[in-house]
């Protein structure tokens, strides 16, 4: 397990970070599994490795590049880009899981946009729709390991943070609305449960959320979002389907790593046209 991260810290790897930037970002984008081609809209890049940050271990999962992309939309609005997550399954402390999160709400970002890869439960739903997060169940912080757990630094956030609009109303309105307007028909709006994963589902796990109202299962973003609205950001999350629960014990569920990272990558410019047309509404 890799050391815990401090308010001191974050600062120490801010101060790095805009000491070597000029972009002041104040929209934030965190780049699921699949999804590191986000970056190929924005002009005018600063890129920083995080194996060049204090602080910051390397990711270990290798469709995650590692790296913090700074730049401008065509819009003109600033945006950092977080190209590759840590996950929880890699090992990591959850306060390194959420340190990017942290450093965004320290370098001025307002507004959070974390995207994924998730396995379509939803029965209705196919490979390569994408689906904006109404709501989760985040199974790890159910069994005490939310980034939250541990003593409460108020200078990240108050001790009991009332999630109840976790993923933001008004920008999961914006997001479906500009859907509409590209017309992508097939971009849904659902629960997003996250579990702690390495391995995939079995086919009773996937009953188990299906039934209990899930639409698509992930091993991600739940923590990252509860830590930004801890630390103020507002939220908006999105999954890509990259693979689908068939509902059947007679039926092979064959996820594979690999495969899930293509699917999402062949819809990346989807992800990327949804995403320019929703920050240059903010
Ligand atoms: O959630 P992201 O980082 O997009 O990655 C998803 O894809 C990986 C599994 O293929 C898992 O890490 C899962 O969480
Ligand atoms: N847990 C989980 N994570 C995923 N990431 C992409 N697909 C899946 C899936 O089916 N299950």
């Amino acid at each position: 397990m890799s050391k815990k991260i401090v308010y001191e810290d974050i600062q120490e790897m801010v101060e790095f970070v805009q000491s070597k930037m000029t972009i002041r970002p104040t929209v934030g984008i965190v780049c699921g599994t699949g999804l590191g081609g986000i970056n190929e809209v924005i002009n005018d890049k600063e890129i920083v490795k995080f194996s060049d940050i204090p602080n910051l271990p390397q990711t270990t999962v290798t469709s995650h590049a590692g790296q913090f992309v700074l730049g401008r939309l065509p819009c003109g609005k600033e945006v950092m880009v977080q190209q590759g997550r840590y996950h929880f399954y890699e090992g990591h402390d959850q306060s390194i899981i959420v340190a990017p999160i942290r450093m965004m709400k320290l370098m001025g970002v307002e507004t959070l946009i974390l995207t994924n890869a998730a396995g379509g439960l939803n029965q209705s739903y196919s490979i390569g729709d994408i689906m904006v997060i109404k709501d989760h169940i985040y199974f790890p912080g159910f069994a005490g390991n939310s980034p939250l757990v541990g003593p409460n630094d108020k200078r990240f956030g108050e001790r009991f943070p009332p999630i109840y609009n976790l993923y933001d109303r008004e920008l999961r309105k914006k997001m479906l609305k500009c859907a509409e307007q590209l017309g992508m028909d097939f971009v849904r709006h659902g629960i997003y449960a996250s579990v702690a994963g390495p391995h995939y589902e079995t086919i009773f796990d996937m009953r188990f959320l299906l039934k209990n109202g899930c639409d698509a299962v992930g091993m991600s973003t739940s923590g990252e979002a509860i830590c930004g609205a801890h630390i103020g950001l507002k939220v908006v999350a999105m999954s890509g389907v990259s693979n689908k629960f068939v509902d059947s014990e007679e039926v092979e569920n064959f996820v594979d790593g690999d495969e899930v990272t293509q699917v999402v990558n062949n819809g990346v410019s989807y992800v990327s046209k949804l995403l320019e047309r929703f920050i240059s509404e903010l």
